[in-house]
């Protein structure tokens, strides 16, 4: 049977925005966009293995937040868990090591690049989540009263 690869990787938000990281030539899904992250290694939770990678292939610190949703997804030669963590508070220059290109996108931009496919359920579900919060949030203050005196 074919292994599977638990992959971790972070939803990184700025200023409404996700960081997307394009793949270099020479490696699997090469062109096509991604969040930044990578394979389990042995005995590592998957929060300590994206602090590991946002600092080797960012240069990055980052304090990893809550796990979003994770996809399984069968690209053939080889099977992923991907599970998609945010990533709120980070700090250091962004500098790219083990990709080619980088953008940051709000929420209604996500589909103008090509992501590798497995994400895009893990980001269908990152939207989700994120415009029933704002939607909560708003409904909160429309129901809150402020009296004059
Ligand atoms: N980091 C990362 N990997 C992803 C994403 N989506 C996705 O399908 N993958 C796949 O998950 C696998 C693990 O990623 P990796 O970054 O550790 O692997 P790699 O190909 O760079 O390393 P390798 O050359 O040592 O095998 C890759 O096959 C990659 O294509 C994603 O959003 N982030």
């Amino acid at each position: 049977m074919k292994k599977q690869i638990d992959v971790a990787a972070a939803i990184i938000c700025k200023e409404n925005k996700i960081f997307a990281a394009r793949r270099r030539v020479g490696k699997h899904l090469a062109g096509l966009w991604e969040l930044p992250g990578g394979k389990l290694e042995e005995g590592e939770t998957p929060e300590q293995c994206l602090a590991r990678e946002l600092e080797e292939e960012l240069n990055i610190k980052a304090r990893i937040g809550s796990l979003i949703s994770e996809n399984i997804f069968d690209y053939g030669a080889k099977a992923i868990r991907l599970m998609a963590y945010e990533v709120k508070c980070f700090s250091g220059d962004f500098r790219l090591i083990d990709h080619d290109a980088m953008c940051w996108l709000a929420l209604n931009e996500l589909n103008t690049i090509e992501w590798a496919p497995a994400d895009i359920p893990l980001l269908d579900r990152y939207k989700e989540l994120t415009e029933m919060a704002v939607c909560s949030s708003s409904s909160k203050s429309n129901g809150y009263i402020q009296e004059n005196g």
